[in-house]
């Protein structure tokens, strides 16, 4: 093998299969040190499978493995990257949700022993916290299970960076800004590009692709398990980027968020809530057929409120207005989203039963053919609806999240953020669906983290500290004013 010292990492003609899908089909991948490598592709190109490889938690079916230039091909293991300095931040957060934030830190350096262990990991992390998210809000001491999915992430990306004096040379980002919002994924984006000019390297796996283009020295498109095209960062652009993940999107696309008019006031209104918190009186209103945006910074009440509106449906409170069946896509999808022993037909059938009970009992075909129609119009990848939910890639769960609110009977869809990890061919498609949905008269409740899909909807709240401060009609929206209102302090 010719691995160059300089190269942290050589992969020669990687393969992986899992059953009969092959999800690596012969790899090549060089990551220099001192570089941020930037990986993009469809959901379920092989990313985070090709990363996991990277990381010793998968070992691939075949192909050369070099770690500064030395082949560990067959004894490549989690241990082999802990000591070869590859970190790895995982999309589905690898946390331990019993544990303290310290006692989460502490498992990546097991030299952290002795009396007042505890403290020293509690002071590291925290120290890594403000170093990448100033005014991060995570106490060494709360619990995992606890704290907001946005704040996990902030946890295991700062934990990764830690070091206690073991070799620290790869840092592995899937998907990290996918529950962060707009400041704090700057924030990280920022540190990132600090630590690379500082000799570390990084790969940067994301959906939003504005991010690669700006961060990333070099940018890897992969699509169908295969690296289709390496070139530095500044010769793609948006469109030479969207095109080499396959995706034809024509630009009018990318940038019309055009839709009909309604006038507010037309149609019923079917959701009208307000926080405790909020004591001017404002609310959040809905009209039937209305896009609703949730803005602001994360965990600022937004899926709070969603939340209560939620109950309020299901036990009929009245002290919230909400007039018809809702469903929710729910943010956190591994903890609230998706029924892990269950197929992918029954993960997205299973806000429908009721239609497809027959005799009693609900009827497997019924069921079947819910999941194909949805898997066609919402293009799940996945070679049989019947396999395990959790064998589909991140995003194509997501999808099957979707297609679980569309395909029910809802007539007011809930959705917390639940775009994380969906492509940019299939965040296309579903805008459009969503928009479809809503002429025939369904109202979406859409908190996002990413601005630009606030442009799909008629009118957007913007929370802060629970309550809201700023109602912006579609025609009024921008990103200053989202931002003002959201550190605006209180009067
Ligand atoms: N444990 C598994 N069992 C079966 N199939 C799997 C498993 N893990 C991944 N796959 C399949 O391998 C392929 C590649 O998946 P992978 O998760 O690497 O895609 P990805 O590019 O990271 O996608 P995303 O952008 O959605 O995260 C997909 O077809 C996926 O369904």
């Amino acid at each position: 093998m010719n691995a160059s010292q300089s190269h942290i990492v050589t992969l020669e003609n990687v393969t992986k299969h899992f059953g009969a899908v092959r999800a690596l089909g012969g790899v090549d991948l060089k990551v220099h040190a001192g570089e941020c490598l930037g990986l993009v592709g469809h959901n379920g190109a092989g990313k985070s499978t090709l990363m996991n490889v990277l990381a010793g938690t998968l070992s691939p079916d075949h192909g050369i493995l070099g770690i500064h230039g030395a082949d560990l091909s067959g004894r490549y293991n989690v241990k082999a990257a802990g000591e070869n300095g590859i970190r790895c931040v995982f999309q589905e957060l690898s946390l331990c949700p019993n544990l303290t934030v310290a006692e989460n830190a502490r498992i990546f350096h097991p030299t952290l022993t002795g009396f007042g262990w505890k403290r020293r990991a509690g002071n590291m992390i925290r120290e890594k916290l403000d170093e990448i998210f100033p005014g991060h809000g995570v106490h060494p001491d709360n619990v995992i299970g606890d704290l907001s999915i946005g704040k996990r992430q902030m946890v295991e990306i700062a934990r990764a960076f830690t070091s206690t004096g073991a070799p620290l040379h790869l840092v592995i980002l899937d998907e990290p800004t996918s529950s962060l919002d707009a400041v704090t994924s700057g924030q990280l984006l920022d540190f990132v590009r600090k630590v690379v000019n500082q000799g570390l390297s990084c790969i940067l796996i994301s959906h939003v692709l504005g991010e690669v283009l700006s961060y990333c020295d070099r940018i890897v498109v992969m699509k169908d398990g295969l690296v289709v095209e390496t070139r530095p960062g500044a010769d793609f652009t948006r469109d030479t980027l969207v095109a080499a993940m396959g995706n034809v999107v024509e630009q009018e696309e990318i940038e019309e968020h055009e839709r009909r008019e309604i006038q507010r006031g037309t149609t019923p209104i079917v959701v009208e809530a307000r926080s405790d918190a909020q004591r001017d009186g404002a609310a959040l209103v809905a009209h039937r057929g209305e896009i609703i945006g949730l803005a602001g910074l994360a965990g600022h009440g937004q899926t709070r409120m969603l939340l209560k509106v939620y109950d309020a449906a299901m036990r009929k409170r009245k002290s919230l207005k909400v007039d018809g069946p809702v469903a929710l896509v729910a943010g956190d999808r591994q903890t609230d989203g998706i029924f892990h022993l269950w197929s992918i037909s029954q993960n997205v059938g299973v806000r429908s039963l009721q239609s497809m009970i027959r005799h009693g009992l609900i009827d497997p075909d019924a069921e079947a053919a819910l999941g194909r129609a949805w898997q066609a119009r919402i293009k799940i990848r996945t070679p049989d609806m019947n396999d395990n939910i959790l064998s589909l890639s991140g995003g194509n769960q997501q999808k099957a999240l979707f297609a679980r609110a569309l395909a029910s009977d809802a007539e007011i869809i809930l959705m917390d953020d639940p775009m994380r990890g969906v492509d940019v061919g299939t965040k296309l498609e579903v805008y459009d669906l969503i928009r479809e949905e809503a002429e025939k008269g369904r109202t979406f409740l859409w908190y996002t983290t990413e601005t630009d899909e606030l442009y799909n909807c008629d009118h957007t709240y913007v929370f802060r500290d629970g309550v809201i401060v700023a109602d912006l009609p579609r025609d009024q929206l921008s990103e200053e004013k989202i931002l003002h209102s959201s550190f605006k302090e209180s009067a």
